[in-house]
């Protein structure tokens, strides 16, 4: 694994622990030090013997041994210093004492500051001054997510309840991936758990990249940001509290135009870069018309690291697998078949919106990337899709409506006209209106 950089130290090992297990070790951290972790392929615990650490933003428990799972990527920071103790056999791990942990915290109390201004002239009034909307940006592995998670987790602990809004298809911290979706946090998150899905409004786009349907992400991108601007409305904690978006690493021409209008749909009033100039000044320049609108360039930490194509699909793989097993497969999810006639699948996009000989001579046939379209069960291949259960009640509601969860296809039965599929809970879904993207999974075990 590639690391390196300035911030890179020897790792700072001391004293092994007396008549320990050759796999038990101590590691001390000078104050503003972390310690750079990658999991093996077997879990490791650790706990703090002394002082205070954090990961992300969360703070750990003292004397606790926490379990990180296989291939975990994390750093334990300490503003003050802390020992460590670790069991087990880490991919690799090294402490460092250059971050941009400082700056993060800076940005975070200027937020805190925006947040207590809100909440002293909270009125219901749509003109008042409303908490930070954050929108984190820039290329992949540049650390997004990590300083999302800061962000959200330090709000947290001082007793906001910010609302956390994933744009990532590829990744999707919240729930599955193809989703765009945000919940509401009341607590730091929890370094394994990562972000709670049970009061997420989430939306199902049905492809790992907005490559796939461009129309159909910024109509969802849309969709829930004015499900969120209504929240805010009756609701001025959240209100107070803001909002940090994490968004994809896609930078350049169309995902460019995707920042931007992220940017204006959620009506962002930080906008945070991360690692790129170009993009700092893209941005800049662009929006500062905008006079309620700061950007901010912040440096990557040394620490993030970088992820290929392969690791990403397993890493999507295992977001899957979590949502329907739990992390530690502690859950068993619900086989059911229905019949053919007990649901219907859509999907959304392609296909001609009118035949050529319907519109006006000169135009062209394009396609329709909004259209819902039924899905024929027997023609079209569903074995070991993931489809959205939809909460519209008819399929022209498909588009604009969030999903209640999913669904995964484990067999289709032509001849006997049965689908069975696993579901998280048992019975009956809770709709009829399933919908299909291009995402699959092939269960591994
Ligand atoms: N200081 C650090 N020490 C160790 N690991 C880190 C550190 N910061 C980030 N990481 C890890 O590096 C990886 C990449 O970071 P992150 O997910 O934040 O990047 P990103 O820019 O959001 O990526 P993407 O392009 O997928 O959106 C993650 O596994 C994360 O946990």
């Amino acid at each position: 694994m590639a690391y390196g950089g300035p911030s890179m130290n020897p790792p700072a090992l001391s004293g092994a622990v007396p008549g320990g297990s050759s796999n038990l070790k101590q590691v001390k951290l000078d104050r503003e030090s972390e310690l750079r972790i990658e999991v093996s392929d077997e879990p490791l615990r650790l706990r703090v013997v002394n002082g205070t650490a954090e990961i992300f933003g969360a703070e750990l428990p003292p004397e606790i041994w926490r379990t990180f799972p296989p291939r975990l990527k994390f750093a334990v920071f300490t503003w003050y210093g802390a020992t460590i103790e670790m069991d087990g056999v880490t991919e690799t791990d090294y402490t460092a004492d250059e971050t941009p942990m400082v700056s993060y915290v800076n940005v975070h109390a200027i937020l805190d500051a925006r947040r207590r201004f809100a909440k002293a002239s909270t009125s219901n009034d749509s003109e008042s001054p409303q908490g930070p909307r954050v929108i984190v940006v820039g290329p992949t592995d540049s650390g997004k997510s990590t300083l999302t998670k800061m962000l959200i987790s330090w709000a947290a602990k001082q007793g906001w309840k910010p609302t956390f809004v994933d744009l990532d298809v590829g990744q999707g911290s919240i729930t599955i991936p193809g989703s765009i979706a945000a919940t509401p946090i009341e607590m730091p998150l929890d370094p394994v758990e990562g972000f709670p899905l049970d009061m997420a409004l989430v939306y199902y786009y049905g492809h790992t990249t907005p490559a796939n349907n461009v129309e159909l992400y910024k109509t969802m991108v849309k969709e829930l940001a004015q499900v969120l601007e209504r929240q805010f409305l009756g609701n001025p904690e959240s209100r107070a509290a803001g909002m940090v978006i994490n968004t994809m690493g896609w930078i350049d021409g169309i995902g460019y135009e995707l920042l931007l209008h992220a940017i204006e749909t959620f009506n962002a009033s930080v906008v945070l870069v991360l690692g790129q100039e170009k993009l700092f000044s893209m941005l800049k320049d662009v929006l500062k018309s905008k006079s309620n609108v700061d950007v901010v360039k912040l440096h990557k930490s040394g620490g993030v690291v970088a992820r290929n194509r392969d690791y990403r699909k397993v890493a999507r793989s295992s977001r899957i697998q979590e949502y329907f097993y739990g992390l530690s497969k502690e859950l068993s999810p619900y086989a059911n078949t229905s019949s053919f006639s007990d649901v219907q699948v859509f999907r959304i996009g392609g296909g001609p919106q009118a035949p050529r000989s319907a519109l006006p001579i000169g135009s062209d046939p394009v396609s329709n990337p909004l259209r819902v379209t039924p899905v024929n069960i027997e023609e079209r291949d569903l074995l070991h899709s993931i489809l959205a259960v939809s909460y519209a009640e008819e399929p022209d509601q498909i588009v604009s409506s969030n999903v209640s969860g999913f669904v995964y296809v484990t067999e289709v039965d032509v001849l006997r006209k049965k689908i069975t599929y696993l579901a998280p809970s048992p019975g009956a879904l809770p709709s009829k209106i399933l919908v299909a993207g291009s995402l699959t999974w092939l269960e591994s075990h």
